[in-house]
């Protein structure tokens, strides 16, 4: 088989993956979720015209003053006595105006004798003063949040103001991750020489921590074509089967003849990217099933590249690639001579990026150290301190 491009490789798994759907979900359980219709103002805000002060509401063209106190509204209130001319009323913050009232005077700007109220000496309010109008932020049947968005917090509150406790937001995939190898132990756990601690289903765990997954850790799996067979038929029922390790080309190597021995199928293995060259992706029933090289660096790269958007593209998003940011190198890079992308850890500071260190995919110390790749596609030539490149932040 040859090196599938990297495009094309997302193209085809986000193809695979069509979104699963929405469930009304309280807003409490909404953040960080993706609507999967617009969301429409339920109410008007604000319902009237409202105080902006702790204060008074007058007339414009009774100024100068003095005023009768006629009577008082406070936040809630909703039905008051209009008022006349020559009078004000005592109004706080968020209460309604009423009728008649068009401005509003600071506490701070009057003197109070009884109930007699009077603009302080050289306080000239201007009409209008204070008020926050009626459907000034929206009104009935205003789009608050478009279909698509990733909830903030401030899109919940937007959410509970238009008139809302729950919202229509895509289901969250189910991921089973598979570690796949006989040399790996839980970590924590000792490792004689030989055996080495499993650090990707941690490392994945964390990364799908900031997303609306639900995630079941199956653990280590032995390089035993029968038991890993087992393990995918075990874990059919996910949305996705996330692998990591034997996907290459070693007598060990049994992610692929596991998964047809398990009923599934290949759609493509192999990309023109490095570090993660091995990536399989297939099909075992509904679930997708992804198969991420066992390096560490590769599975996180990859795990970047096309396991993270096909969570988005199910959960919801409309758009589920990262994006790369044209930014400048902070010191000279060679050219890439292979037929490969390279996505290389690197740091960005202070708006220059440069390498964080070794390359080699089995090395995490210098991923660690990293904030972002690096995209130098197949075949560019060298570039001088100052060039922009691509650049996805992690
Ligand atoms: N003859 C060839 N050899 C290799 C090729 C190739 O094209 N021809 N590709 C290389 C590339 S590129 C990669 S990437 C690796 C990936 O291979 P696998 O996905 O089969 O990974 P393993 O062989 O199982 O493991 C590789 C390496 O990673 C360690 N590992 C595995 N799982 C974990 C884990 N969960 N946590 C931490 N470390 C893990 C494993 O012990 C190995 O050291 O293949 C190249 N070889
Ligand atoms: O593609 Mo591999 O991930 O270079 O080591």
């Amino acid at each position: 088989m040859s090196l599938l491009p990297v495009t094309e490789a997302q193209r085809r798994l986000l193809d695979a993956a069509p979104p699963l759907g929405g469930e009304t979900t309280p807003l409490d359980q909404c953040i960080g979720r993706w609507l999967t219709g617009d969301v429409l103002a339920r109410r008007d805000q604000p319902w009237a015209d409202l105080s902006a002060m702790d204060g008074y509401a007058i007339r414009h063209s009774d100024l100068p003053g003095p005023w009768q106190v006629a009577g008082e509204s406070a936040a809630g209130d909703a039905s008051l006595a209009p008022l006349s001319s020559g009078q004000a009323m005592r109004i706080f913050t968020g209460a309604p105006l009423p009728s008649g009232a068009d401005m509003v005077v600071m506490q701070e700007d009057v003197t109070r004798t009884g109930d007699v109220m009077r603009l302080a000496p050289g306080v000239t309010p201007r009409a209008g003063a204070h008020v926050r109008r009626a459907r000034s932020d929206f009104a009935i049947g205003d789009t608050l949040i478009e279909g698509g968005t990733r909830l903030n917090p401030a899109h919940i509150a937007l959410a509970a103001i238009g008139g809302y406790g729950a919202l229509p937001v895509g289901r969250k995939p189910r991921i089973a991750i598979i570690s796949t190898g006989s040399e790996l132990v839980e970590p924590g756990e000792d490792a004689p020489p030989g055996r080495l601690p499993a650090s990707n289903a941690v490392m994945l765990g964390a990364m799908l921590s900031a997303f609306p997954c639900e995630v079941e850790q199956v653990g280590i799996i032995s390089d035993s074509l029968d038991i890993l067979t087992h393990a995918f038929i075990r874990a059919k029922s996910a949305d996705i089967i996330v692998t990591t390790g034997g996907a290459s080309v070693g007598d060990h190597d049994l992610v692929r003849p596991a998964l047809e021995a398990a009923g599934g199928a290949i759609d493509f293995w192999k990309i023109a990217m490095r570090p993660g060259k091995p990536l399989i992706s297939g099909k075992l029933d509904s679930a997708l099933v992804i198969g991420l090289p066992g390096n560490p660096v590769s599975a996180f790269a990859t795990a970047t590249l096309f396991l993270l958007p096909v969570i988005r593209k199910l959960a919801g998003s409309i758009s589920p690639l990262p994006v790369p940011l044209m930014t400048p190198l902070g010191e000279a890079m060679d050219a890439n001579a292979s037929q490969r992308d390279a996505y290389l850890r690197a740091t960005l500071t202070d708006g220059s990026v440069a390498v964080s260190g070794e390359q080699d995919s089995a090395m995490l110390q210098s991923l660690a150290r990293a904030n972002c790749f690096i995209i130098r596609p197949a075949g560019v030539p060298a570039a001088h301190a100052g060039t922009l490149v691509p650049v996805i932040t992690f």
